[in-house]
């Protein structure tokens, strides 16, 4: 029998969701970032659930302010990259008795900081504790919406298709993975203004999740490395690897007047272009981008 190091992450979920039922009115199942309902109104229900674990998503000496913030944040990423909004939280939290009350506040604060600043609110959540000495394990479930018309799947993307990406990538780890703004408003006004095949947000790096998305669209991809717009003092492997930028990777037919709309709107944001979408099999690969197994 094998272990999870052996066969890593996005084979296990693979697996995993072979074993139960799916519901009826799931649209999009497990593999896009947030579920789709079409539940009856006007626009579609997305669910999402992320976790944050001590150690691995944060550090214990980091501010609980900004751990707070990034745990909101990089569900409402997800909802972003579906063209979308969030509403709703559900917060658990799995700490250990030993823990700062100041601590938790303090994160709790930094969340509600996120949720106001997006339009979101707290809808309940559960405690719990960890036996001493783990880890503290925070999982966050909600609930956001998407209009009919700006809804957009991993899976439209299409053979020609441009590969675009939002702001600067690489070096996360230095500060911006606690501190970022998903790109909300961005996705709102792409959405509603360009015809996007494919979108998703950047969480594992362009090289875990650029071949995710192709996959998803039956397309392979070429990408131009010079072109990938890098953080200050970034290298183009830190870019292609380092993960947790939370920008949007984007697909579209026709670009015609986006860059230079885009810049009337939103000037301080930077937007490449930096590849095209090929045949399946054709293109190129890319290793490395962030796998909890590996
Ligand atoms: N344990 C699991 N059971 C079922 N589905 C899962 C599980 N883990 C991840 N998924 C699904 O797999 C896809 C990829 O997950 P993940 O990489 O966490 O997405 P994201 O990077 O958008 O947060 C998502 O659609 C998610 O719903
Ligand atoms: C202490 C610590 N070590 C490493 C990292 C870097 N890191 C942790 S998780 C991750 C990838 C994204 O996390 P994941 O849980 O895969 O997010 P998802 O794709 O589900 O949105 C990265 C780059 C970090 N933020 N903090
Ligand atoms: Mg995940």
């Amino acid at each position: 029998m094998k272990t999870l190091g052996e066969i890593g992450e996005d084979s296990l979920i693979s697996r995993l969701i072979t074993l139960v039922p799916v519901a009826d009115q799931t649209m999009e199942g497990p593999g896009d970032d947030c579920a789709v309902i079409d539940d009856g109104r006007s626009g579609f229900l997305l669910l999402k659930t992320d976790a944050l674990v001590e150690g691995v998503h944060y550090e214990r000496s980091a501010d609980p302010l900004a751990v707070g913030w990034k745990a909101i944040a990089r569900v409402i990423s997800d909802f972003a990259a579906m063209g979308g909004k969030p509403e709703r939280f559900l917060v658990t939290v799995a700490l250990p008795k030993s823990l700062q009350l100041d601590w938790i506040e303090n994160f709790y604060r930094g969340m509600g900081n996120c949720m106001s600043r997006y339009g979101a609110v707290l809808a309940g959540g559960e405690t719990c504790r960890v036996p001493e000495g783990s880890a503290a394990v925070i999982s966050i479930s909600a609930t956001g919406s998407v209009s009919r018309e700006q809804l957009v799947l991993r899976s439209g993307g299409r053979s020609g298709d441009e590969i675009w990406v939002t702001g600067r990538l690489g070096g996360s780890i230095s500060g911006k993975h606690l501190s970022f703004l998903p790109r909300v408003e961005q996705a709102a006004w792409l959405t509603g203004n360009f015809a996007l095949s494919a979108m998703m947000d950047l969480s594992d790096g362009i090289a875990s999740d650029l071949p995710r998305l192709a996959k998803a669209s039956g397309c392979g991809f070429q990408i131009d490395e010079d072109a990938v717009p890098l953080n200050n003092g970034c290298t183009v492997q830190q870019a292609l690897t380092d993960g947790e930028d939370f920008e949007l990777l984007f697909t579209l037919a026709d670009s015609l007047g986006l860059p230079e709309s885009w810049r009337s709107i939103f000037p301080d944001i930077e937007l490449t272009r930096i590849g095209t979408l090929v045949a399946e099999n054709q293109g190129r690969e890319l290793s490395g981008g962030w796998d909890h197994f590996s």
